[in-house]
């Protein structure tokens, strides 16, 4: 394979995945010109490109060496290494992302009596994750049948072919219109920045060092919050006490009154409608919570 000393990433050409990974590469500075087939995207600033593609051939692509990394589900990283992926060198999971958030689970028809992993034994399963449930099943010592299916899944039980499933959940939205329930949660799952174990030794690796610096940044920043409110001095100690994780708050005088203060705190992450009305019962008013836009310790 010819060098190359640009960095590739390989990404979802289009699906779930594709607008939060390119909005995070856009966080991390990157800007790209797309081809006219929309397969290719070649960055402007940095030397880094995208090659868009179907998720479940990322992994392939970076094992080969034609992507550097990529952006794709845990679960098809994980269901890569125990199948097509076996026999040749890991792939590492570089960074959590923190988006595409579900879970791959097994599910039973409603009506199933089930009460432990130990009634699967004997039955069907029907799932797109034959390497993962496999790999579940042997570990619980389970005998039971793995039907591999590519898609719709869900209505395998309904249509004979399966008496369970093994597949993504979100909602649960779709177990519930197929009279499923979820017994079992087999891995839980996001977007991950996947890559070799060791970084490429030329300027790629300098490339990807950057990438993930940056990376680190952009998403500390998107789950912090700043929180602003007042309080008495009395009340201080009880509303400190509620504060969600963080660095020690910021204390400051409020004009014209000493027994206020105004509370600055950096929170490391959501702020919950609750939360806010359990802080304010404790003696807080005039609460305010922004989005923390880069930080620069
Ligand atoms: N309901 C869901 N909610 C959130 N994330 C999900 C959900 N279903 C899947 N995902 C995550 O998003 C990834 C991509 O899902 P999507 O449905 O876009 O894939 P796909 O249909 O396999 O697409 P492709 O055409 O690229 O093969 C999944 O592998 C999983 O990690
Ligand atoms: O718990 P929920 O929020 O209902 O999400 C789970 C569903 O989402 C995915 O399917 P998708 O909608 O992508 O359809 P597909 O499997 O046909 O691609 C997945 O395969 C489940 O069927
Ligand atoms: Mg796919």
């Amino acid at each position: 394979m010819k060098p190359r000393d640009r960095l590739r990433i390989a990404m979802q050409k289009s699906g779930r995945l594709t607008e939060p990974a390119l909005d995070l590469l856009k966080r991390c500075g990157l800007t790209f010109r797309q081809s006219r087939d929309k397969l290719f995207c070649f960055g402007e600033g940095e030397p880094v490109d995208l090659l868009l593609v179907r998720d479940d051939d990322i992994p392939g692509l970076i094992a080969q060496g034609v992507c550097d990394v990529g952006i794709v589900g845990r679960n098809v990283l994980g269901e890569f290494q125990l199948t097509a992926g076996r026999d040749g060198e890991p792939l590492a999971e570089l960074r959590p992302l923190g988006f595409g958030r579900c879970r791959l689970s097994i599910a039973v028809p409603q009506e199933l009596d089930y009460a432990s992993s130990g009634d699967l034994a004997g039955r069907r399963i029907a799932t797109s994750y034959p390497g993962l449930l496999g790999e579940w099943l042997r570990a619980r010592d389970i005998d039971a049948a793995v039907v591999t299916l590519a898609g719709s899944v869900e209505i395998a039980p309904k249509l004979g072919t399966a008496d369970a499933i093994c597949d993504l959940v979100q909602s649960g939205g779709t177990l519930v219109a197929n009279q499923l329930r979820e017994t079992e949660v087999l891995l839980e799952s996001e977007a991950v920045l996947a890559g070799p174990t060791t970084l490429p030794a030329d300027e790629r690796g300098d490339m990807l060092e950057l990438l993930l610096k940056r990376l680190d940044g952009v998403i500390q920043v998107r789950e912090s919050r700043l929180l602003l409110l007042q309080t008495s001095r009395h009340s201080l100690e009880a509303v400190t006490r509620l504060l969600p994780g963080g660095p020690q708050p910021t204390l400051l005088a409020v004009a014209g009154q000493t027994d206020q203060l105004m509370l600055q705190a950096l929170c490391a992450g959501e702020v919950s409608w609750r939360q806010l009305e359990e802080i304010k019962k404790a003696g807080a008013r005039e609460m305010f919570v922004l989005p923390v836009e880069k930080m620069l310790a």
